[in-house]
């Protein structure tokens, strides 16, 4: 199961959890009113009902390019400088949407306030993380994730690190949106 939190401000090993004492645990409800960040559940994702249910919100988003990623040291190519690019905060100019096939990670994204909510994701979680919210990913302490990349159209990976992204249209849209409420 997919769990959100708070982080506290250590700057300890980016792959702990970072939680706050005591511990302050967000609901996807309240995940999704306070950054737009979306999340579907494909714990049956080999069943006929969850190929289906891909299938429809595919079709329903527009997501007409799939690929995946493996992030390991033996698979993937630069792996130390792509994971330090991963956590530097940064946005992009469309939605980045991930389905966690093996392993897991943290999703970091800001609330209003600036405040980091950790979003913890394992095999079935698929996420989808709004064009213009700050964000970052790290692996956790077993290294590993394997994920399905879904992008409407030609992908566009690139990410745009705070503070030049500030002046980015999709910023400024995301934070009017922000403002008015999800
Ligand atoms: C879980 S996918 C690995 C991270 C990633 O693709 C990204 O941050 O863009
Ligand atoms: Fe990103």
């Amino acid at each position: 199961m997919v769990q959100a939190w708070y982080m506290d401000s250590s700057t300890e090993d980016q792959r702990l959890e970072h939680h706050k004492d005591p511990p302050e645990f967000l609901s996807l409800e309240k995940l999704y009113k306070l950054t737009g960040v979306e999340y579907f559940d494909f714990k049956n994702l080999e069943s006929p009902d969850g190929k289906e249910t891909l299938e429809k919100l595919k079709r329903d988003r527009g997501y007409t390019f799939e690929d995946q990623i493996t992030c390991s040291k033996e698979c993937l190519p630069n792996y130390n400088e792509k994971l330090k690019s991963f956590f530097t905060e940064h946005l992009h100019t469309d939605e980045e949407i991930r389905l966690v096939l093996e392993g897991s990670g943290y999703f970091d994204v800001r609330d209003a306030s600036d405040k980091w909510i950790r979003i913890q994701v394992v095999p079935g979680d698929l996420l989808i993380i709004p064009s213009g919210i700050y964000h970052r990913f790290t692996l956790d302490t077993n290294n590993f994730i394997k994920a399905k990349r879904f992008f409407v159209g030609e992908p566009v990976w690139t990410p745009h690190n705070r503070p030049l992204a500030d002046e980015m249209d999709c910023r400024k849209s995301y934070v009017e949106i922000l403002q008015r409420g999800f």
